[in-house]
């Protein structure tokens, strides 16, 4: 508990709002939000997002991409039940998340109350177990629980314990406030609140192994919950698995603007940001988005997460970057360099010559930032031993895959979702990339350099 408490410690988002180095990005948006608060447009969504006067790469890319159609018409027939439901849940799970990080990180909530260390001493939140109990409680609702199995990182044996009754009551309320306002996403909500068995049992529900038969969904409610705590960047991923395939991914980012110059700075400058101007529009392009895909269809999808008691607005296609020269490419990797090794993939990045600073992001927004187009690579090379879980990479591979990227281990080969909860057979690393050129060039550096790493 000491190092958990230390290490939510090493970046409070406090000192970060105080860090100079950045002030230059706040007085580029104090300027952004006074243009957007005159604006006589702004309950247009694409005129805010476009910002009006001050045209900006996304917005070019917006009037271009003008293709904001429902998910029905888009995916065809198959699996567009599952698809839409996936959708909204992930919508409802990030707006829980989102109120939670707030009163946990600024609002003064007892942080030493509302996350708790796992045997790991990775940490667990309120969040974690109501987003789990709340995508538990929505699928079984929409498909039936005998139709429903899930694959997810949460069980209950801490949370039952008599020692956590406050927090078990917390989680409690959390999904109860949660569903009764999905409505807003056309979920209907329950009857009556749900009880704490009810919770528990939604949670402890997700108890599927996985394996190569059959149907499941694998769920991380909180990905990066350490990005979470340090109110940074985190990620709900939600993917539905078909006889070992991943047919259906769903990638909720909370703190991932829109607009991707927002990816650079730390969420606390967002806060502040959002605080200035009330984010009541649902064209505030400061808000997150939820990103997905359908096996098979070529394509990829991007809503923005609103604010506000507006429901789900049209998605907007997105690819991956077509940028394939090193020089100008972009790599991501874990922050934590326990998670990845940075000086690994600084030797990569040398000897393909990419130049830019890797984005260091917490969380499976690395994947949506690939998807997207606003990276170029993502890398993630763990600790020899460690065994990647299924739950943190299905969401965003079939993600970027549809948005036109690749994904597959340093081997070539692609990620193996069938064998259980973990990836099992993963050769070295996972590389990400847009292009088959980049990806090439990336595994041909793991190979030549390998056997002289220490990994
Ligand atoms: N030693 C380790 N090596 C590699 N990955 C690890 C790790 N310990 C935890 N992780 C995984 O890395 C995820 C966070 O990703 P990232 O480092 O890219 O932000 C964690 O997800 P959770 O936060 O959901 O537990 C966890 O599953
Ligand atoms: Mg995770």
């Amino acid at each position: 508990m000491t190092a958990l408490r230390s290490n939510l410690a090493t970046k409070s988002p406090q000192a970060l709002f105080l860090n100079n180095k950045n002030n230059n990005f706040l007085k580029t948006h104090l300027k952004f939000l006074v243009s957007f608060r005159n604006c006589p447009k702004s309950r247009n969504p694409i005129c805010c997002l476009s910002n009006c006067d001050q045209k900006t790469e996304f917005s070019n890319e917006m009037e271009k991409n003008s293709n904001w159609v429902s998910i029905e018409s888009e995916v065809g027939d198959k699996y567009v039940k599952e698809l839409e439901v996936a959708v909204k849940a992930v919508h409802v799970a990030c707006l829980l998340c989102q109120k939670v990080q707030e009163d946990l990180i600024f609002n003064g909530g007892d942080v030493v109350e509302n996350v708790q260390a796992k045997d790991d001493n990775s940490p667990v939140t309120i969040a974690d177990w109501s987003v789990q109990a709340t995508v538990s409680w929505i699928l079984s609702e929409a498909f039936g629980p005998e139709n429903v199995s899930i694959v997810a990182e949460e069980d209950i044996e801490s949370l039952s314990k008599s020692d956590a009754r406050s927090i078990l009551s917390s989680v409690v309320k959390t999904v109860n406030d949660s569903l009764s306002s999905a409505a807003r996403f056309g979920i209907k909500p329950p009857v009556t609140n749900l009880e704490t068995a009810q919770v528990l049992e939604a949670i402890s529900r997700c108890n599927s192994t996985g394996g190569p038969t059959g149907r499941f969904w694998v769920l991380d409610p909180v990905d990066g919950t350490l990005g979470f705590v340090r109110g940074d960047q985190y990620a709900i991923a939600l993917a539905l698995v078909e006889n070992g395939e991943v047919v259906l991914g769903v990638l909720g980012c909370p703190n991932y603007p829109m607009n991707k110059e927002w990816l650079n700075y730390q969420n606390g400058y967002r806060r502040i940001l959002s605080r200035l101007t009330k984010p009541d529009s649902a064209s505030w392009d400061g808000n997150g988005c939820v990103l997905y895909a359908k096996k098979g269809s070529k394509k990829a999808w991007m809503q923005p997460l609103l604010s506000g008691d507006k429901g789900v607005a049209s998605a907007r296609q997105i690819r991956v970057s077509t940028i394939d020269n090193p020089v100008l490419a972009t790599f991501c990797e874990p922050v934590e360099k326990a998670n990845s090794s940075h000086v690994f993939t600084q030797g990569l990045a040398h000897s393909v010559g990419l130049r830019n600073r890797p984005l260091r992001v917490y969380s499976m927004v690395k994947y949506a930032a690939i998807a997207r187009g606003d990276a170029e690579i993502f890398m993630k090379f763990a600790r020899a031993g460690y065994k990647e879980k299924i739950w943190d990479h299905a969401a965003g591979v079939v993600i970027i895959e549809e948005a036109g990227g690749i994904v597959t281990d340093a081997g070539g080969r692609p990620l193996d979702f069938s064998k259980g909860m973990y990836l099992q057979g993963l050769d070295r690393g996972i590389i990400a990339c847009a292009g088959a050129s980049l990806h090439d060039k990336i595994m041909g550096a793991v190979d030549a350099s390998w056997n002289s790493s220490s990994l």
